[in-house]
């Protein structure tokens, strides 16, 4: 079957495509009165606590949705059916359907940079057909896999030797943001899985991202030059960073193998820019390329995260990460809008966002191998759709891109989770387990190890939204005076996501879930959730200073250009 056997007909082609109605531009949204209807809401929903909302059963059954074996329970969220129709209908008249399928279909949606968005066609079997210009790229994307897989197993297996011919057993991944963050998310989620541990015996990866110094320290210490392979993973091969430390990671390893012949059996890299990897001195053969249509931050399912991946845990528990990936691209494609995961998320955020005002978004895996899963989705969202413009250029007029933070529970219940239960309202999804990665059960104990970290799972939404009153309190025969300081408001809104276990394939539904959450979000904004111009300012500053500083280390430079702060911060520095 291919990619799009199940998918509809009619949304095969751009020119199908059509076929919908044109997205209403948000201003002209905001015009019809879509957005103010369901602004509408909001005193409603402001003066309902949810502990009347979750009266309703019938309610909070509509919100109970599977989706196979995932399950998202959002009746914690401040709405109501009224407020979820309204929600949908804007999803249709924002055109979420037909945005979806162009970015399907490989039309060019980023349109700043002139790019097309198909990280889907990454994880698409190698049956599948996505055209890009008229152009199947899936054979492409497979041709990559194999190069990867091929390269992994000699490496795994010792057949590929170290300049001193032994095997290398360590890997040093130098990259940073999207060249980084899902990849190291991605090793840490499956350091503890049964299966991937088992694979990784023997076996070490490290990862470099930070230019200062002290990461190259941390990313090198204990290992042996003879048995490391480093990794460049840059998409464009000019970030500051990525450059400068794989320069000292090069001299690193000539210094220790005696000779720069080293680097062909010791330096590897994943690049679009195949020109500047050779410039490098990086044997062609050993560069695993991926295309401009995967934006940084949804590029872990390239050569990206797949050959470092591959490396640690062998190609096959990489595969069924990517397999994860595409059965959620498939639900976000095929599911109806009221069982659609990732559009039925996207539109709470946006929700709680734009017309509840919250402007954080708390999110607690309950899941200590997730450790590394939020700052990747901070990246993800907050890079995506921190932006302040729509795709004319004009200002979006209602309130865009939350802040996303948060830890592995329970850790966050000894830290913030004060601030969330009586402090400000801060919208959160809690994502948990059935199964954990390593069972333990202990003689004597009432329940197992898992299970009584799932009674927080399942606890604290109920303690966000239902609060404790100063009744309940009374009740309690708490005295008076700390009534006030142990009353909980509630009425804080969650969501929860259920999933069967932390595996590959669950981490890649998890993730395709995320990403297609950002693009509901983006779409309902009507702005460019895949380009990152709020970037380049501080980089271009950085270079000025640079250039300042590599001159006042040969004695005098020019300072003229900087404010007067600066320059007197500059100074400090330098004495
Ligand atoms: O992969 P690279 O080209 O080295 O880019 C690494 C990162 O740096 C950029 O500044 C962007 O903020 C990120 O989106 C990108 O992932």
């Amino acid at each position: 079957m291919t990619f799009f056997g199940w998918f509809p007909q009619r949304w095969k082609s751009s020119v199908d495509v059509c076929l919908f109605p044109e997205p209403v531009p948000l201003a002209q949204q905001m015009a019809s009165g879509l957005w103010s209807d369901l602004k509408g809401q909001v005193p409603k929903m402001k003066s309902t606590h949810l502990r009347s909302l979750m009266q309703d059963q019938a309610r909070n059954d509509s919100m109970f949705v599977q989706s196979g074996q995932m399950v998202l329970d959002y009746c914690r969220q401040k709405v109501d059916s009224e407020t979820m129709s309204k929600l949908f209908d804007l999803a249709e008249k924002a055109g979420v359907e037909q945005r979806k399928a162009k970015m399907f279909a490989g039309e060019r949606i980023n349109q700043t940079e002139g790019r097309a968005v198909l990280h889907p066609a990454l994880r698409a079997p190698r049956s599948a057909s996505i055209a890009l210009d008229g152009q199947n790229v899936v054979p492409e994307v497979w041709k990559v896999l194999d190069a990867m897989k091929g390269f992994s197993d000699k490496v795994r297996s010792g057949e590929w030797k170290g300049f001193t011919g032994k095997a290398l057993t360590d890997v040093v991944c130098i990259g940073i943001g999207g060249s980084y963050l899902g990849v190291e998310f991605v090793y840490e989620a499956l350091k503890t899985d049964p299966e991937a541990a088992a694979a990784a015996q023997g076996r070490k990866l490290r990862f470099l991202a930070n230019v200062d110094p002290i990461d190259v320290q941390r990313a090198l210490e204990g290992l042996n030059a003879e048995t490391t392979l480093v990794v460049i993973i840059s998409k464009t091969f000019t970030t500051a960073e990525t450059m400068l430390n794989a320069k000292t990671v090069k001299a690193w390893l000539v210094k220790e193998l005696g000779s720069a012949d080293c680097v062909a059996k010791h330096v590897v890299a994943c690049s679009t820019a195949l020109d500047k990897t050779q410039a490098f001195g990086i044997d062609s053969n050993n560069v695993f390329g991926f295309w401009d249509w995967v934006g940084g931050r949804f590029s872990v399912w390239s050569a990206v995260g797949v050959l470092a991946l591959s490396l640690q845990y062998g190609f096959g528990i990489v595969n069924q990460f990517l397999e994860g990936g595409h059965a959620m691209d498939q639900h976000f494609q095929k599911a109806p809008a009221k069982e659609n995961l990732p559009l039925i998320i996207g539109l709470l955020d946006v929700w709680n966002c734009s017309m509840m005002g919250h402007e954080g978004v708390a999110i607690l895996p309950y899941c200590q191998a997730l450790v590394r899963f939020v700052p990747h989705i901070q990246q993800l969202d907050m890079e995506s759709n921190g932006k302040r413009v729509q795709m004319d250029g004009s200002e979006v007029p209602v309130g865009t891109g939350a802040i996303n933070f948060g830890e592995p529970g329970t850790n966050g219940q000894h830290s913030f989770y004060q601030l969330m239960h009586q402090g400000r309202v801060i919208p959160s999804h809690f994502i948990g387990f059935a199964a954990s990665q390593n069972p333990v059960e202990l003689p004597g104990e009432a329940v197992s190890n898992h299970d009584e970290l799932m009674s927080n799972f399942f606890a604290q939404p109920d303690a966000l939204a239902l609060g404790k009153t100063a009744e309940e309190l009374k009740a309690d025969g708490i005295p008076e005076k700390l009534i006030a300081h142990k009353t909980f408001p509630g009425d804080r809104p969650s969501l929860s996501l259920l999933l069967p276990v932390c595996n590959a394939h669950w981490l890649g539904q998890l993730l395709a879930l995320y990403e297609h959450r950002t693009a509901v979000q983006g779409w309902l904004w009507d702005i460019n959730s895949f380009d990152q111009w709020g970037v380049e300012l501080g980089k271009v500053l950085a270079k000025e200073v640079r250039g300042y500083l590599s001159q006042a280390r040969k004695g005098s430079a020019d300072d003229s250009k900087f404010l007067t702060p600066t320059k007197k911060l500059l100074a400090k520095y330098l004495e």
